[in-house]
């Protein structure tokens, strides 16, 4: 029973990424990424754990579609491995056909294919000619772009350039929570300006004929912890950094005066050059927005930070390092993260309201929480109670005219959960690690069903 109706051909999907569920890393001729180096160095990832075998989805991707198929879902967003595809720059038809099978796959089980480009899996051979901080790895992407285009566009119609930048950039090279784990906050400002304009060379390429495409970035509802002014001033920089960084990028063209002015000590000035911005500003069919929570902001001096590693971290804020984070008094999931649905109907009706009209996915939200194995079932009431209050914001930005055309959960199942390794469970489907077994939770039997009936009861 529907009470609350989503549009007709709204997309109901769920989400995942190359690296966190594939392994098969040295299969079929793929080469080695950033994160296969990363989490093969001591004391990067908790336990020493890796993507060697993760979810085995390389060798279990039909019982993985026809999982999805059987719950319901019509979409899914999955990332493609740039090292398997293009290992040492020269393409490999082994790594291709891997997802010529996936999208064949999903095309025969009535799901609709959504493919990222860039999920942080950087080949190891372009970080080490410089990486996003170099500005010809933004030509490399396009060339990849290039190479994908031409073998699945075919089958796939839905592309997302990048995913999160803002992690790739400011994760990977200032705090060295993420791959490759350095901790430059001049390097990281060349890397975000670089990873959007490695998306404005691609989108072009993946639109040709009936290609649509977006990127997608991670936008957070930002609140001061108090009207103080230097609240307020922690406030519009971490909005700044986060979110208007990208935005004005993506949908304006342009990057907010503010923003260059607080990341001038970092040598940004120099990065952009002429026509970079018409580039990463150009036409896109669609804007993802991965939403997870609220950032609740104060002025304090112990720069504090979200950890995204259980390992002692530098900011990932160049210009806003005096800023902490405090609780804002909301429930918080497994990883620490208020469970704020506000937050996200304040960002979508923001996005709607301020800038040029683009239609819009949620890319990926869900929840990582505890879950249990009572026999053989897995009731995670917490993680569905999360799931279902942000569609319910969905569905209160769609009353409110934003122009939202599809939600995919993250994650489909559980997975490698990058610093944090497999401890942090976001999966609609339970794996057990040990038998590689799949055990759809209450979820996503719940989730099936919002799908199939287009809407909330
Ligand atoms: N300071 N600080 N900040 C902490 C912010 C971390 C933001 N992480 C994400 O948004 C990642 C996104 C990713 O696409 C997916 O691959 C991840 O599995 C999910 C869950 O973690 C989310």
């Amino acid at each position: 029973m529907t009470t609350r109706g989503f549009p007709e051909g709204f997309a109901w999907g769920v989400a995942t990424s190359a690296y966190q569920i594939e392994g098969s890393t040295a299969a079929d001729g793929r080469g080695t990424s950033i994160w296969d180096t990363f989490a093969h160095t001591p004391g990067r990832v908790l336990n020493g754990e890796n993507g060697d075998v993760a979810n085995d989805h390389y060798t279990r991707y039909a019982e993985d579609v026809a999982l999805m198929a059987s719950l319901g879902v019509g979409a899914y967003r999955f990332s493609l491995s740039w090292p398997r595809i293009m290992p040492g720059g020269t393409v490999n038809q082994g790594g291709l056909d891997f997802y010529r099978r996936l999208a064949d796959t999903l095309l025969e089980a009535g799901i609709t294919p959504y493919a990222t480009l860039y999920h942080w899996d950087l080949p190891q051979e372009l970080e080490d000619a410089g990486g996003w901080p170099a500005r010809d790895t933004a030509y490399r992407f396009a060339d990849y772009a290039a190479v994908v285009r031409e073998a699945l566009g075919d089958r796939v119609k839905h592309w997302f350039t990048v995913n999160e930048p803002w992690c790739s950039a400011f994760l990977g090279y200032a705090s060295g929570d993420h791959a490759p784990g350095l901790r430059s906050p001049e390097l990281a400002v060349r890397a975000a300006h670089h990873l959007l304009l490695a998306h404005g060379l691609a989108a072009p390429v993946l639109r040709e004929g009936d290609g649509l495409a977006g990127a997608a970035p991670n936008l957070y509802a930002v609140s001061p912890a108090s009207d103080s002014e230097l609240d307020l001033d922690a406030a519009r920089r971490i909005d700044g950094l986060q979110n208007r960084f990208f935005l004005d990028a993506l949908l304006r063209g342009s990057y907010p005066e503010d923003v260059v002015r607080d990341l001038a000590p970092f040598g940004f000035e120099d990065v952009v050059q002429a026509g970079d911005m018409e580039l990463i500003g150009g036409p896109i069919d669609f804007l993802g927005v991965n939403y997870y929570s609220r950032h609740t902001v104060s002025a304090e001096s112990d720069g504090g930070v979200v950890a995204t590693s259980p390992f002692a971290s530098a900011s990932p804020w160049p210009g806003a390092s005096h800023v902490s984070f405090v609780h804002g008094g909301r429930p918080v999931t497994d990883m620490g993260w208020e469970v704020d649905p506000g937050g996200l109907h304040e960002i979508l009706t923001r996005v709607a309201k301020e800038y040029p009209s683009v239609p819009l996915y949620i890319t990926e939200n869900g929840a990582a929480y505890v879950d249990t194995v009572v026999d053989g079932e897995i009731d995670d009431h917490e993680r569905l109670s999360y799931i279902e209050a942000h569609l319910a914001a969905c569905h209160d930005a769609i009353a409110d005219g934003v122009p939202l055309k599809g939600y995919f959960a993250w994650s489909f199942m559980d997975n490698f959960e990058w610093g944090w390794g497999y401890g942090k469970r976001f999966g609609l489907v339970h794996v057990d690690y040990e038998t590689q077994k799949r055990t759809p939770k209450s979820s996503a039997r719940w989730y099936g069903q919002i799908s199939r009936q287009n809407g909330l009861p």
